[in-house]
C-alpha cells in the first residue's frame, strides 16, 4: 500500500490570460505551434483556478498588462521563499516588464521585493528555481545563468544546486521537474546534462521518473501540494506512477498554453511566508 499523502494548503499568485498570445518565439513550441484560441485559452486557466480553490488553496492574481502576452506565466517573475521575493531578469526582452509588473502586485500584497540590479545575471523566477528538500534545485542552460544560482543562495541562506539543462523544448527548469512534497521530486532525466542527471540520482533517489512522451506532454509542470498533483492528463503514464505512489493526480487540460511552452506550473507562483 502506498502512503497516505498529506496536503499543505498553499497561496498561489496567477495572472489571467486576459492579453496572452503566441506574438513573438523564444522557445521551440512558441514557432511551431496554430494560433492560440484565446476564449478556450480563458477557459482552461479557469478551471485551474478553480481546480486549486476546490483543493482548499487561495488563488490571487496579478493585475494582466495588454502587449504582455506571457504574464500568464507567473512562476518566472519571482522566487518566493519564506517571505522574501528574490524578483526576475527576464532574458528575453520581450517579457523584461513583466518583473516590474508582479513587483507591483508585491508591494500592494505587503512585500517588499528587492529591486533587481539592471545588468545582472537573467533568473527567471521560479522557473528555473525549485525549492525542495532545504535546497533550491536551480536549473541553468537556456534562461537563468550559474550567477544568478548564487544571487539566490546569497538571498535567501539556502543551498542551491545547478542543474544543467540540455534540450530546448525543456528550457525551464519547471518544464522538466517539479517538487512532489517538501522531500521528493519528479522529473525527466533526458532533459539534463549527464553530471545533473546523477546529481539529480544521488539527491533523490526515490524520485519518480518520467518518460519522453510525458515530458512532451508538459507532465512534469505539474504543482503538487503534498497530495493532490494539478497536472496535465495527456501525460498518461506519469499520471498513474503518481497514483500508484499514493499521490491524487488532479488533470487540468492547459493545451492552449502549451503552444507558449507553458503549462500548469507556468501559470503558477507559489508564495511561500512563514
Ligand atoms: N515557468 C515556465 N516554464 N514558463 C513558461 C514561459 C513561456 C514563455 N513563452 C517563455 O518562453 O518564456
Amino acid at each position: 500500500m502506498p502512503p497516505v499523502r498529506v496536503s499543505r494548503p498553499r497561496r498561489y499568485l496567477t495572472c489571467a490570460p486576459t492579453y496572452f498570445d503566441v506574438t513573438y518565439a523564444i522557445n521551440p513550441w512558441m514557432r511551431e505551434n496554430a494560433p492560440v484560441d484565446t476564449a478556450l485559452a480563458r477557459t482552461q486557466w479557469e478551471a485551474l483556478v478553480r481546480a486549486y480553490r476546490e483543493a482548499g488553496h487561495t488563488v490571487e492574481s496579478a493585475e494582466p498588462v495588454p502587449g504582455l502576452p506571457d504574464m500568464v506565466f507567473a512562476a518566472n517573475a519571482a522566487l518566493v521563499l519564506d517571505g522574501k521575493v528574490l524578483r526576475a531578469r527576464f532574458h528575453a526582452e520581450q517579457r523584461q516588464p513583466e518583473s516590474a509588473a508582479y513587483a507591483l502586485w508585491f508591494k500592494a500584497a505587503g512585500f517588499d521585493p528587492q529591486e533587481p540590479e539592471p545588468c545582472g545575471p537573467v533568473c527567471e523566477g521560479e522557473g528555473d528555481l525549485v525549492p525542495v528538500a532545504g535546497l533550491i534545485l536551480a536549473g541553468t542552460g537556456f534562461r537563468t545563468t550559474v550567477p544568478a544560482h548564487q544571487e539566490a543562495q546569497e538571498f535567501f541562506g539556502v543551498p542551491t544546486v545547478s542543474l544543467h539543462l540540455t534540450d530546448p523544448y525543456f528550457y525551464h527548469l519547471d518544464t522538466a521537474l517539479f517538487a512532489l512534497d517538501d522531500e521528493n521530486i519528479a522529473y525527466y532525466p533526458e532533459a539534463f546534462s549527464p553530471g545533473s542527471r546523477e546529481v539529480l540520482g544521488r539527491l533523490f533517489p526515490d524520485a519518480v521518473t518520467a518518460t519522453g512522451d510525458d515530458a512532451m506532454a508538459f507532465g512534469l509542470n505539474s504543482v503538487s501540494d503534498g497530495r493532490h498533483v494539478f497536472i496535465s492528463p495527456r501525460a498518461t503514464g506519469l499520471v498513474d506512477r503518481l497514483a500508484e505512489r499514493g499521490y491524487v493526480p488532479v488533470p487540468v487540460d492547459l493545451s492552449e498554453f502549451h503552444k507558449a511552452g507553458g503549462g500548469i506550473k507556468c501559470c503558477t507562483q507559489e508564495v511561500r511566508t512563514p
